[in-house]
């Protein structure tokens, strides 16, 4: 009995949050492809779970929602982030890595970003590596802009391309009701989108609109305040791409949220709830209203990718 417990590989299991962009400014596109941004981003309970064991070679299974739209190959940016950690402490990278889904995919929440600081976090563990949380970070920044903070998670300032972070003071707890959409949008196609409304323009320039109000809110805790400020400058790129976004955004303020939001690139769009009643009742009316594949109730901030 001793002998066939001890043949049963130990599995490392991480929780991985999604985020939604409270706030998020788009700089002119850089001569790298990138755009510098100025973001705060809040990490939510909707998440997924990376397990890791030991195995003869790499592998990803996915499993959850929409894991027929996840690669199982080495594109899976969680066997990316396997690849990196395995470069930086010069060992190979096999490993069986599984991903329960619930963040949406292609949803503008980090999902793959997610999942490889899921990966990150529970391979550093399974490897026994002695790294700090800084050299995971550069090795997050390296998959992509929004890996950082699936590691940081509660609710930070993003600058650059949204890699750079710094802790923001968040009180209390914030109610969420997300709308799934039937279709996702690819995350580049949305920010030429915005490049391209933005030349349509001939030069007219937004203010770029401190987030001072918006952190003194947080700093509160005061739902209404937090609400009146969210904004996304990718929110018109998104809704040009999927114009029935519009209905689904004004759908959640009629079902009495204090104000929505498409979430990073969309086409989820969050919506900020006065209390958990209140977001159970925007739930039910936004399931009712046939706006949306599907409606999730999440809060935040959480941490980000941990152990459990
Ligand atoms: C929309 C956001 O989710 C907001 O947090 C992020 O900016 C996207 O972050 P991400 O999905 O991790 O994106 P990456 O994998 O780094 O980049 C994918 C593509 O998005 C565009 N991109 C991304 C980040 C950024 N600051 N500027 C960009 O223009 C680029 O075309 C890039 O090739
Ligand atoms: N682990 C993963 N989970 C989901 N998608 C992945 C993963 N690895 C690679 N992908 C690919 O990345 C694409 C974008 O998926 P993802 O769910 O990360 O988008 P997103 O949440 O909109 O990203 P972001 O909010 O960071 O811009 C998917 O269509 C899929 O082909």
């Amino acid at each position: 009995m001793p002998h066939s417990l001890s043949a049963v590989p130990t599995a490392i299991t991480v929780h991985a949050p999604s985020k939604v962009n409270l706030y998020l400014r788009v700089g002119e596109l850089r001569d790298d492809g990138y755009h510098d941004l100025t973001t705060v981003f809040q990490a939510l309970s909707l998440g997924d779970d990376v397990s890791v064991v030991h195995a003869e070679e790499l592998t990803v299974t996915t499993t959850g929602e929409g894991a027929n739209n996840v690669p199982d190959d080495p594109t899976n940016l969680a066997a990316r982030a396997a690849i990196e950690l395995a470069a930086w402490a010069g060992r190979d990278p096999s490993a069986a890595i599984t991903i329960l889904k619930q963040i949406p995919v292609a949803g503008g929440m980090a999902g793959g970003s997610a999942d490889a600081a899921g990966a990150l976090v529970a391979l550093a563990q399974l490897w026994k590596l002695d790294i700090d949380r800084d050299t995971l970070a550069t090795i997050a920044a390296k998959l992509g802009s929004d890996v950082p903070f699936g590691l940081h998670g509660a609710t930070a300032l993003g600058t650059g391309r949204g890699e750079q972070l710094i802790p923001v003071l968040s009180r209390g707890q914030f109610h969420w009701v997300l709308a799934l959409a039937r279709e996702g949008l690819s995350t580049p196609a949305v920010y030429r989108e915005l490049d391209r409304l933005r030349a349509a323009r001939e030069g007219a320039h937004d203010e770029p609109l401190p987030p001072d109000d918006l952190l003194q809110a947080l700093a509160a805790g005061t739902a209404a305040r937090v609400a009146a400020l969210l904004h996304n400058d990718l929110q018109p790129a998104a809704l040009s791409l999927q114009p029935t976004l519009r209905r689904t955004l004004r759908a959640g303020v009629d079902a009495g949220a204090l104000s929505g939001v498409v979430s990073g690139s969309g086409p989820t769009c969050a919506f900020l709830c006065a209390d958990e009643e209140s977001a159970i009742n925007v739930a039910a009316e936004l399931s009712g209203a046939g706006v949306a594949r599907g409606v999730r109730i999440a809060t935040g901030p959480v941490p980000g990718a941990r152990v459990v």
